[in-house]
């Protein structure tokens, strides 16, 4: 990369802000489910320490769009698992701007760790959905970045979003904006894997966040030899053939866009022949598996058996695989076969280069314990799939050149 990294940077003394991606699971009894895109940031914080840095950290967690929201989406249970893993405290500020926040940062000394409270608290400002940090407002960006002397980015997972805490702060420090170890890490192994791939070359894509990641398909069929769709992201494509959805996820106003991607693909894309279905979103909701239409009342929560048989026989010959989103909602016990049995048959495919990414798809492997037969586990889902579509990731292209 000819982009500043973190050992491009004076660190003793100096407030290092640092954007980091802890949008990790948070279970419902409020603890941190995964530590995995934590663990990954480690290297970085613990460089910034070791040279005298003041960590300034910043992250989002989930997505907010109401003040209710804000309670269940606290960083708190984050700075408690990452005070554990670096085994010191970790300074947490519950606010994202002010007094409160600034004091703290000035009381700092070299070598400890700060994190602020969740980004998108800035989403929501006195009930109104507002998005100063998700629409990179200037003024955001131009603030946080007074508070701190030089500014690390090793938020790979949040690369493919323009908002003020990775733009916004990089853009108001030139020449002062680095690349921590992940972001260097992931980029290297994503660019030797997916840029000349070993084919044949198989994209698996599930998960829940369809209008986002519906797009990039577009941009895959020209790249991949096979598309294999599932999880919540199967079953717009199911509504766009005609095929009866029930109560399944499906995203109304991308039906256009499956079919434009179903007309264009021919058989290039592989979608779901059956499906476990549910009667509620429950881990004990009755269930029964059903192939093609889904009746009202039913929802779809995994991939079928005839489905795994499927997407394996496609997955046999690959040589590269590169999957984001699972393939049903494997934090539900009743609904993790799927996901656990496409992760088991990447492990068993000994001459291909397989990759996951995401931050609950990496989780998914790591909890079904097949994390290890996969070759690399990346931080990033929405944000590898946008590296993969040959698109500039804007998180990276505001790091300061060398
Ligand atoms: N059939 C389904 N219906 C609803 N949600 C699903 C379904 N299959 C998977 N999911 C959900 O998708 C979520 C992960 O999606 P996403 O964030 O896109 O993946 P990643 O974090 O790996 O990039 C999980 O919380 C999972 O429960
Ligand atoms: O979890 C993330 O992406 P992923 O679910 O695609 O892995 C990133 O933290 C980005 O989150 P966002 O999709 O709410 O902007
Ligand atoms: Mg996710």
């Amino acid at each position: 990369m000819a982009k500043l990294t973190v050992e491009d940077l004076p660190l003793e003394g100096k407030k290092v802000l640092m954007r980091v991606d802890f949008n990790v699971p948070i279970t419902d009894d409020g603890k941190v489910g995964d530590d995995n895109r934590i663990v990954a940031a480690l290297p970085t914080i613990k460089y910034v320490i070791e040279h005298n840095g003041k960590a300034i950290l910043f992250s989002h967690l989930g997505r907010i769009k109401k003040e209710e929201d804000k309670p269940s989406k606290s960083l708190k249970p984050v700075a408690e698992r990452l005070s554990n893993l670096l085994n010191k405290p970790v300074i947490f500020v519950p606010v994202t701007e002010g007094k409160q926040l600034e004091d703290a940062i000035n009381n700092m000394k070299d070598g400890e760790v700060l994190l602020v409270q969740n980004t998108r608290y800035e989403d929501v400002k006195n009930g109104e959905y507002v998005k100063r940090e998700s629409g990179n407002d200037p003024e955001l960006g131009k603030y946080w970045a007074s508070l701190g002397d030089v500014y690390v980015n090793d938020a790979f997972g949040t690369a493919h979003r323009k908002h003020a805490s990775n733009v916004g702060i990089a853009t108001n420090m030139p020449g002062k904006a680095a690349a921590g170890f992940l972001m260097e890490k992931e980029i290297k192994f994503l660019g030797d894997a997916v840029d000349n791939p070993q084919r044949p070359f198989v994209a698996i894509l599930g998960g829940a966040k369809v209008s986002d990641k519906i797009g990039v398909i577009d941009h895959l069929l020209d790249k991949a030899d096979k598309i294999i769709i599932g999880g919540g992201m199967a079953y717009t494509f199911y509504a766009a053939k005609g095929i009866k959805t029930g109560d399944s996820l499906v995203e109304k106003d991308k039906i256009d866009v499956a079919k434009q991607i179903l007309d264009k693909a021919g058989d290039k894309l592989v979608l779901p022949i059956d499906n476990v279905v549910a009667d509620k979103f429950d881990n004990d909701a009755n269930t029964k598996v059903v192939e093609g239409d889904i009746d009202d009342g039913w929802m779809a929560l995994d991939i079928g058996p005839k489905t795994i048989a499927e997407f394996e026989d496609v997955l046999k010959d690959a040589k590269t695989v590169v999957w984001n989103g699972p393939m049903g909602v494997f934090e539900k016990p009743n609904f993790a076969k799927g996901t656990l049995a496409i992760g088991k048959f990447l492990g068993t495919l000994d001459n291909a280069t397989t990759i996951v990414g995401g931050g609950d798809s990496t989780a998914a492997v790591k909890q079904l314990g097949v994390a290890d037969q996969l070759t690399h586990i990346s931080t990033g889902g929405g944000a590898s799939l946008t590296y993969l579509e040959g698109k500039v990731l804007p998180g990276i292209a505001a790091i300061s050149e060398k």
